[in-house]
């Protein structure tokens, strides 16, 4: 006989924390497929957020995030939720303890899902019933069980009229190994099958393991700054445990902090006496910079340390770099301020002042990808109320010259000009998911775009996963945008960086009039530098208004011009006056023209209005695509 299920009320108890009551899970998902959604339906029903307070996405507290609808930072609560325990006559309530680790689920921020990832010991993969599995459900699949996690797969959405749960809970169950019975079906829009959920995962979830005794240990998955109380930390506690008033120590960098809160967050911030094994929840120790409280770093304390940290943990390494600079020349000091301030929220934020022909004084930014880029931009643009230019997006390159010398380039303008050796290029692993109709298509794009195919598999009859490795460069541009154009926007893309490898790589300059433009250098194929070349004068014909002179517009590789454009002079009718006459005076006033010209041109430099450079520069840049696309 099944247990009478017990009255919601009685099932949200405060509860105990007891290291075998505790359930650490996060949920993974591909964009879009409804984490937030469900997680904001699982604070309600398990009496966390009440129904009044509920807004949309309660965990996705930045505005950015909100209006996006994409989670950035992860964020961590706990949640009471009581099961019935032994047989149905004298059942009684056993309260634990959920703590929901919020991930954010772009390509972007890969590293802080592998952090979260860490903090817990299950996993609940999210598939929308109307999409199926999709790119990032395979890759974060693969980190989680790279970090042995117990895998609870849920079919989600299955309000909508178009999903599909029997076709995809076999997909699943394929996938994970298992029973397609067993995979649950969830509404989180409707709160359909959440509570089974909350179940499912009390039942599966391993319970936490540490030791109690052991000197302490936890591990940082989260640290965000708050204006009013600093770098507030998140962490997870394994071994021994954290008390107020206790001074702690980072083992990546031994520096020392006095704890000054401890506490949990349910879904506001709640002090507590401490963190035991296995609990979840913050430190606060009035660190002003998130980079002294970093991300998969391990906290001891200075009483009693402990001699290992807890894995190991990465710097986060900025993939893509762009040049901001402000359109308004005169706000030079306030993206400098502004820069400093997001930096104290954003420990894989990168930059160093430039300065650039065209565009006045700015600086070179590292990003983690093209998400973080416009993030990062946008919220320059909205927080500090500035309007940025961004030059167009380039990865970094490793270049040695002849003589030995090894060069880091940012920035495509400082590309060495002498002898070169060679030069590297960051390299990522690509998984693609699309229908198999698109194969063709998906193939074509990724060998155009210089890729090497590593491998095919059809998860089923008609849904393919194919592997490449493709240059970091040659996705960074358009590569979103051409295979979902491509495909009807059925296929979804996951990548990672796997080192890097020589190529054939130039650079090609503009010149205007024979000056080089730097902020339209760049560092491509060699065999895409013509295609570049012409595309880049064609445009910047359009937008250089006509002078008194003639303007060549130039593209160059090295010394050798490979394309060229020239923007016609306004040409003043000297004939005008000249009615009848012979021609022999109409050929002296045009040759005397002519030679006026020649001065100016040689006096005078072209007048390019810096809204000229905003154009050529927005309509180029890569970035934003995948936003976009999202928004959708
Ligand atoms: N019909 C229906 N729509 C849902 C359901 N769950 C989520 N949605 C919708 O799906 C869209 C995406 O949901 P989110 O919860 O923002 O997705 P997400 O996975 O958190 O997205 P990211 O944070 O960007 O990874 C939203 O428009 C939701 O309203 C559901 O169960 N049924």
């Amino acid at each position: 006989m099944p247990i009478p299920s017990p009255a919601l009320s009685e099932r949200i108890q405060p509860n105990a924390t007891a290291p075998e009551l505790i359930r650490n899970f996060c949920i993974i998902a591909h964009i879009d497929h409804g984490k937030s959604t469900l997680a904001d339906r699982m604070l309600q029903l398990t009496g966390v957020v009440k129904a009044r307070d509920a807004r949309a996405q309660y965990l996705d507290r930045m505005d950015i995030e909100r209006e996006r609808g994409i989670t950035i930072k992860s964020q961590a609560v706990r949640m009471p939720w009581a099961v019935a325990d032994g047989a149905a006559d004298d059942a009684v309530l056993t309260p634990y303890a959920l703590n929901m680790i919020d991930t954010p689920g772009h390509v972007d921020f890969t590293y802080e899902v592998s952090r979260s990832l860490a903090a817990c010991e299950g996993a609940v993969l999210l598939v929308d019933a109307a999409q199926g599995i999709e790119a990032q459900t395979l890759a974060n699949l693969y980190l989680a069980m790279e970090n042995d996690l117990e895998i609870v797969p849920v079919l989600n959405k299955i309000d909508l009229p178009a999903a599909q749960p029997e076709k995809y809970a076999e997909e699943l169950a394929n996938l994970v190994g298992g029973d397609p019975a067993d995979v649950l079906k969830v509404s989180g829009k409707t709160g359909v099958g959440v509570e089974a959920l909350l179940d499912r995962i009390v039942a599966r979830v391993p319970a936490p393991v540490g030791d109690p005794d052991a000197p302490a240990r936890a591990m940082i998955f989260d640290s965000v700054y708050d204006t009013y109380r600093g770098v507030v930390t998140y962490v997870r506690a394994v071994d021994g445990d954290l008390n107020p008033r206790e001074r702690i120590q980072m083992m990546s960098t031994r520096a020392t902090h006095e704890l000054l809160e401890i506490g949990v967050i349910s879904p506001e911030p709640i002090k507590t006496n401490g963190l035991g094994v296995g609990e979840v929840g913050y430190l606060i120790t009035g660190v002003k910079d998130v980079r002294q409280s970093k991300v998969g770093d391990t906290v001891t304390t200075v009483s009693t340390p402990a001699t290992e940290a807890l894995g190991g943990y990465d710097e986060p390494r900025p993939m893509v770099f762009s040049g901001l600079y402000p359109v308004d020349g005169s706000d030079y000091p306030t993206l400098r301020d502004a820069l400093d301030k997001l930096k104290l929220n954003d420990a894989a934020l990168n930059y160093e002042p430039e300065t650039s022909v065209a565009l006045g004084f700015g600086f070179r930014v590292g990003f983690l990808g093209l998400l973080h880029l416009e993030i990062v931009r946008e919220r320059l643009e909205r927080e500090f109320d500035l309007d940025l230019i961004s030059t167009a997006p380039n990865v970094v390159y490793d270049v040695t010259l002849e003589d030995g010398t090894e060069v880091k380039v940012t920035n495509p303008s400082e590309f060495p000009g002498g002898k070169i050796k060679e030069v590297r290029e960051p390299v990522v692993k690509a998984t693609v998911l699309a229908p198999s109709e698109f194969v063709g298509t998906v193939m074509g794009l990724c060998t155009d775009r210089r890729g090497t195919m590593q491998g095919m598999d059809y998860l089923s009859e008609d849904r393919v996963e194919l592997r490449y490795t493709l240059p970091l460069a040659e996705i960074v541009f358009d590569f979103f945008d051409a295979l979902k154009s491509r495909t009807r926007g059925y296929a979804s893309l996951d990548y990672e960086p796997v080192g890097d490898q020589a190529a054939d790589l130039v650079k090609v300059d503009i010149l205007l009039q024979g000056d080089q433009v730097d902020a339209f250098s760049a560092i491509v194929h060699r065999d895409a530098a013509y295609e570049y070349g012409v595309r880049m004068t064609a445009k910047l014909k359009e937008i250089i208004p006509r002078q008194q002179f003639e303007v060549p517009i130039q593209a160059a590789v090295g010394a050798r011009v490979i394309a060229r454009e020239t923007v016609r002079a306004i040409r003043k009718d000297v004939l005008a006056k000249c009615y009848g006459g012979d021609i022999s005076r109409k050929r002296k006033l045009l040759e005397k023209q002519k030679e006026g010209k020649k001065r100016m041109k040689n006096i005078g430099s072209v007048e390019v209005p810096k809204d000229a450079f905003i154009t050529a520069l927005s309509s180029d840049a890569g970035g934003g695509k995948e936003t976009k696309d999202k928004k959708k």
